[in-house]
């Protein structure tokens, strides 16, 4: 019994340490596999963190580049909200226009013609100081007033044009921003490189690479014809022989224009403006400045050639028609994000008024409507690039958009004295 019993002893104690041994192995695997799967749990913890560290350092530096482009031209949420309200259109299948140069004279004249008819307007002007920048002001002022919102910037700019093209699908562009004016050429030649040349560039750069790519209508000018002598002229005619480096920028323009429908797609029409004047005209152009002198009693000097010095000067009414006529005529750009999809529209119009009047009956027509005599100094024309004559056949714009302009140069000089001497608070003289 007592060795039976010895026995069974054994065994239980064999049994016991048999099972303290198992319970150690288990617990120890317990702990190896607790271990690991806490091992395994840091490393995905730690992958977790830094992935999510990753994407939210990507947002906040995508935000941050989105301030910082925004606040770099004192944008922010007000300035959002005006660049949106002010290109909704308010007429079903109403264009989206980027208008750039809004706060000059055609600029301005098309942005309120645009917008009246209901299409979205948004501008872009850099109000410098080639002229008075407090008329810049005033005419944006008016614009505001009709809530069309010009954004103060330079189409140089690359990250301000980015910002508005992605905010705004703008279905055409309006380019009439440029450093107008033949003869400051020889002043300051590098503002025309700049924003006639640059700057188009910069814009097309933009345009070709935005989604959807908009059409382009853009100011090229009347001085393209240079020297001809072949009137009227028409678009088929040569454009080589510049007379001006205003003139020679906006040929270059043509040139780049052609590059770029035929590399990217887009659609593009230039059209050559003839001597635009009236109400919100340029203080820099000979009928402004005429009117001014005479008034003040100063001496105008009056340019005169062999041949008469004339001008196809055009009324700002009948452009503002042909410019919105070429937007409406105008075809969608074929390409998208930077490739061309298949041949766009590539288009050169003349906008004249197809009756050169002489400078010397400008003045004649100004000192009727002013009822103050000229004090004339006629001085053999100089060097400086101007051109003795010029004269538009416009039968192209008129076929393809129905051109026709209405307003003869008495007509159109009369609403503009009437707009000058309300501008400038005067009256006059009887
Ligand atoms: O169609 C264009 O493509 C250009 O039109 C305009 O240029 P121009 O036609 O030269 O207008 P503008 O200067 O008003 O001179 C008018 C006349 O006055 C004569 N003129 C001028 C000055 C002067 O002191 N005396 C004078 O006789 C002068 O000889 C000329 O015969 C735009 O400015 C230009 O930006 C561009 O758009």
């Amino acid at each position: 019994m007592a060795s039976l019993f010895s026995v069974d002893t054994n065994k239980s104690i064999k049994l016991n340490r048999y099972n303290t041994y198992i319970r150690k192995v288990n617990s120890s695997t317990k702990l190896i596999a607790a271990s690991s799967k806490l091992f395994y749990g840091i490393i995905i913890l730690t992958f977790g963190l830094l992935i999510c560290s990753f994407i939210i350092n990507h947002f906040l530096l995508i935000s941050n580049q989105h301030c910082c482009r925004l606040f770099s031209f004192g944008g922010g949420a007000a300035w959002e909200k005006k660049v949106r309200h002010s290109s909704i259109p308010k007429k079903i299948n109403g264009k989206v226009v980027l208008v750039t140069g809004a706060a000059g004279f055609v600029g301005s004249h098309c942005a309120l013609a645009l917008k009246k008819r209901g299409d979205g307007v948004i501008g872009i002007d850099n109000f410098n100081s080639y002229y008075d920048p407090s008329l810049k002001r005033a005419r944006q002022e008016l614009l505001a007033k009709h809530e069309i919102f010009i954004v103060d910037g330079d189409i140089n700019d690359i990250d301000l044009v980015n910002t508005l093209f992605d905010f705004v699908p703008f279905t055409h562009v309006l380019h009439l921003a440029a450093q107008a004016g033949v003869r400051y050429a020889m002043e300051n030649p590098l503002s025309y490189i700049q924003s006639n040349v640059n700057g188009f560039v910069n814009l097309l750069e933009i345009a070709k690479s935005a989604n959807p790519q908009p059409a382009i209508v853009w100011a090229s000018s009347s001085s393209v014809y240079g020297l001809n002598t072949k009137v009227p002229f028409s678009e088929n005619d040569r454009t080589d022989q510049p007379a001006s480096l205003y003139a020679a920028t906006k040929k270059a323009g043509e040139e780049i224009a052609h590059t770029y429908n035929h590399i990217y797609g887009l659609s593009l029409t230039a059209l050559r403006f003839f001597t635009v004047y009236g109400p919100w005209g340029r203080p820099d152009m000979a009928y402004f400045f005429f009117t001014k002198d005479m008034i003040q009693g100063k001496p105008i000097k009056v340019y005169v050639s062999d041949k008469e010095v004339a001008r196809d000067f055009t009324y700002i009414d009948d452009v503002v028609k042909g410019c919105l006529g070429a937007i409406d005529t105008a075809e969608k750009s074929t390409g998208s994000g930077g490739k061309k999809r298949g041949p766009a529209q590539l288009r050169v119009y003349n906008l004249g008024n197809t009756s050169p009047v002489s400078v010397k009956k400008l003045v004649v027509i100004l000192e009727n409507l002013l009822n103050i005599k000229a004090k004339k100094n006629l001085i053999k024309m100089p060097r400086n690039g101007d051109v003795p004559f010029t004269h538009a056949n416009v039968s192209l714009a008129y076929r393809d958009f129905g051109y026709r302009p209405t307003t003869t140069l008495s007509s159109g000089l009369r609403k503009f004295v009437k707009w000058y001497l309300s501008y400038y608070g005067m009256q006059a003289r009887t």
